[in-house]
């Protein structure tokens, strides 16, 4: 094998040279904002001789950091849904600056064994959904460059122009895996053309949104490394690519372990003298009584409670100010520290034990709360661009709180929304006045990207489940009034087979002319004008 042709000064210069470079970068405006637990030379050590292929995910990264800045200063937002169909990526050209390609969408049709969205697809589904998104972006932006470049610069004006690269955000999950299997995801995203991905808090296998009870999120630590490998990749392929820091410590009932004390407030403890749950649970099993009610059962014995409520429960109001007073001097606590303040601010032992909850899997049972979803979005902010908080319900309070804490921290943060598709905005206490407005409301906090995930399931199905109904009862004569006479009239014209534009007829005519000359197509042009 041929030895690299470099001397040891050039490889030390080459490296110095990249090192500047992903300084700049991170200085730039677009990175500023970014705080890296690593250093520009551990990077550039960290990357190949050549450069990476990242070019279109940077261009098309570059173009929604812009697109959403614009959106902040002008207090409006962007609002795209979720598809993983090339034709209708198309047609959101015209009214849509972004495309979203949904894991629970990929789940459903990407994959051989459609499911429920638990995030059990192969990690590299939703990237390879990308590239089949981005190419045909690519193409359309082809052919219609194409389309109007055979035209006058007069005729042009006349022609339809759309943005066919809008920038494709892109759902990846938790990461699917360790370090490294975040690490091939973020690089096959960022390979794709993906302009942003997110990655959530939620444990491998534990995103329950069928039954709800056992979401379950990691330590904020965890997800700190999930966000910072993404970064890393990012950065190892110099990728302007965003990051989106999600968080679904919302509703979250469980969390895998206690091992960063930034979450033990939320952590809940059995506060009365129990036996544990799991040896409760094999007892019922044994005596044949029901599971689920034997759990009930055991939760309301255990009088189930932060420590800071167990403390609250026996403490008097003077012990329980004294005891707030301590804990207010640093800002995270342990539970051990908490332990120690109680010892020497409350008469009373306080009884909390948080094992004794634990799952058959090792969980330990979490209050989720606003406040613990903000601390961890302004934990992840540093590492990432935009920060979204998934909410199962729509409650107003909540939505304000979350955001105007974050903001209170990062001013200038930029945020997303989901909308799921079974929001009950009225149960939420919304009036119809008030759902109109409630984008516009909420990118007036900052929430610029605002997301239906789930378009392609709820609105594709309903619009076959019409079009099948209509085309079994009215046969050609519904599809001419309901589907090819508005299509062909519609202006701007729905693309079908306009002018062999769409179909990309005169893009194939260009590459065999190019070939073979014009004679080629002669025949097929001279068809087509018969029949337009
Ligand atoms: C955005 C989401 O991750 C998705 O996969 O599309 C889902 C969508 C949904 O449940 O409506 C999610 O919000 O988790």
């Amino acid at each position: 094998m041929p030895k690299l042709d470099i001397s040891l000064q050039e490889e030390q210069k080459s490296f110095e040279v990249e090192v500047a470079a992903i300084e700049k970068q991170w200085a730039a405006p677009r990175q500023s904002h970014l705080k890296r637990p690593y250093n520009a030379r551990t990077i550039a050590a960290l990357r190949n001789s050549i450069p990476a292929p990242s070019a279109a995910s940077s261009t098309q990264g570059v173009k929604l950091w812009n697109q959403l800045r614009t959106h902040n200063e002008n207090g409006t937002c962007e609002l795209t849904f979720g598809t993983t169909d090339p034709v209708a990526v198309s047609q959101m050209a015209k009214h849509q600056q972004t495309v979203y390609v949904s894991g629970a969408l990929c789940g459903f049709s990407e994959v051989a064994l459609p499911g429920m969205d638990h995030a059990d697809y192969p990690w590299d589904t939703v990237p390879k959904v990308v590239t089949k998104i981005f190419k045909s972006q690519l193409w359309h932006d082809q052919r219609q460059r194409q389309f109007r470049l055979r035209h006058s610069v007069e005729e042009r004006e006349g022609l339809e122009n759309w943005d066919y690269l809008a920038p494709i955000v892109a759902d990846g999950d938790m990461g699917f895996g360790s370090l490294t299997s975040t690490m091939k995801m973020a690089r096959e995203f960022v390979e794709a053309g993906v302009a942003m991905i997110h990655i959530d808090d939620l444990a491998i296998g534990m995103k329950k949104f069928t039954i709800g009870q056992g979401r379950t999120i990691v330590p904020t630590s965890e997800y700190l490394d999930r966000l910072t490998a993404v970064r890393m990749q990012f950065d190892i392929m110099g990728s302007e690519t965003l990051l989106l820091c999600r968080c679904d410590t919302d509703h979250s009932e469980f969390i895998t372990s206690v091992v960063d004390e930034r979450d033990h407030e939320y952590v809940l403890g059995a506060t009365k003298k129990v036996g544990p749950l799991q040896k409760h649970l094999k007892d019922a099993q044994a005596e044949g009584k029901d599971l689920k009610a034997a759990r009930n059962e055991w939760m309301e014995s255990a009088g189930l409670k932060t420590f800071d409520e167990a403390v609250e429960a026996v403490a008097s109001k003077e012990e329980l100010e004294a005891y707030t007073a301590e804990l207010s001097k640093q800002k995270f606590t342990s539970l051990s520290t908490r332990r120690e303040i109680a010892a020497k601010t409350v008469k009373q032992d306080v009884f909390f034990d948080w094992e004794l909850p634990r799952s058959s899997m090792g969980q330990y049972l979490f209050k989720s709360c606003v406040k613990a979803a903000v601390e961890r979005a302004v934990a992840a902010a540093p590492l990432g661009d935009v920060t979204w908080a998934r909410m199962d319900s729509p409650v107003w309070k909540d939505l304000v709180e979350f955001h105007t804490e974050v903001r209170k921290v990062f001013p200038d943060r930029l945020f997303a929304f989901g909308y799921t598709g079974d929001y009950d905005f009225a149960k939420a206490g919304f009036s119809e006045e008030k759902v109109k407005t409630f984008h516009l409301d909420l990118a007036k906090m900052g929430v610029v990207w605002q997301v239906q995930p789930i378009w392609s399931l709820q609105g594709l199905n309903l619009v076959t489940e019409q079009f099948g109904k209509l085309w079994a009862e009215e046969g050609i004569a519904g599809y001419l009034r309901a589907v090819q006479g508005p299509a062909l009239s519609t202006k701007p014209m729905t693309d079908g087979f306009e002018k062999l534009s769409y179909c990309g007829g005169y893009l194939a005519d260009a590459f065999f002319e190019t070939v073979a000359g014009e004679s080629i197509t002669e025949r097929g042009r001279a068809l087509d004008f018969k029949r337009h």
